[in-house]
């Protein structure tokens, strides 16, 4: 896809990890063959969280190969959350428009091109990927995963009616950058239920949103990080979305 006409737009990728040494050269491999390709100019920030795996350490050699105009890093000493790293990632990213991606290769970069396009579509301020749209999936997750997944997104989707698909997360955001500095401000959690919030507060200040159908697809290395402890603060979460909506 060749977006020429695009190009004095910079994107800024934020790049969460903790603990994805093993496909973090191929998702950053992945994300610059599609962004060159399409003529686009980027940054891809990572945010590690202290991994003891040595993500950080294949994040340097990235740098080291790639350069520090490309490879930006802007690591943690210790696991803090999701929705703080992209917070924490935002402060650094210097493009008009920020992308926001799991780094386990569960969301391929092929996408971003296409969300890219959308958003010139009718300037929209926020492009979500879509797994429960047409066209879209989710591939590798067993049968409670999926429940799970699609629960939340359903009792959200009743209750709030926040104009997108697609909440539970596994969302691939692209956002005018002025856009989402206004809704963290707006939004409180520090977890993976960050990711409900800002399109339910996007909602609720107006904002425009386009949806681009994605495959999700499970991580081949590595384990999810949305263990117990994580789904409980997620559960907390909502109810404090329901509570202040
Ligand atoms: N820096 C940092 N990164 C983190 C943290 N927790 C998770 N990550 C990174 O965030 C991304 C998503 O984490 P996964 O552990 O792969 O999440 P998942 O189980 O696949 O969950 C998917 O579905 C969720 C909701 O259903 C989504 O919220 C999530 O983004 C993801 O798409 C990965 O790149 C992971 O390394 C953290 O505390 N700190
Ligand atoms: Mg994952």
């Amino acid at each position: 896809m060749n977006l020429k006409k695009n190009d004095d737009d910079k994107y800024s990728i934020l790049l969460p990890t903790y603990n994805e040494r093993e496909n973090l050269p191929i998702i950053v491999w992945l994300i610059i063959k599609y962004m060159r390709e399409s003529n686009l100019k980027f940054e891809i920030i990572i945010i590690d969280d202290g991994s003891p795996d040595g993500t950080l350490d294949a994040a340097k050699d990235l740098q080291k190969i790639f350069g520090d105009k490309t490879i930006v890093l802007r690591p943690r000493e210790k696991k803090l959350g999701l929705g703080t790293a992209y917070m924490h990632g935002l402060k650094h990213a210097t493009g008009e428009f920020i992308v926001i991606m799991d780094a386990d290769l569960s969301h391929h970069p092929k996408f971003i091109p296409e969300f890219i396009k959308k958003q010139k579509e009718s300037d929209y301020d926020i492009v979500s990927g879509t797994r429960y749209a047409r066209g879209g999936g989710v591939y590798g997750w067993d049968l409670k995963r999926k429940f799970i997944s699609r629960t939340a997104n359903y009792i959200v989707q009743v209750l709030l009616r926040p104009g997108a698909s697609d909440l539970t997360g596994s969302f691939r955001l692209l956002y005018k950058r002025d856009v989402l500095e206004k809704l963290i401000t707006s939004c409180t959690s520090k977890g993976y239920v960050f990711q409900m919030e800002m399109i339910v507060r996007a909602r609720q200040l107006s904002l425009t949103i386009a949806e681009v159908p994605i495959s999700f697809v499970d991580r081949m290395y590595g384990e999810s990080k949305l263990g117990s402890n994580e789904i409980i603060q997620y559960l907390k979460g909502l109810l404090y979305l329901f509570a202040t909506t």
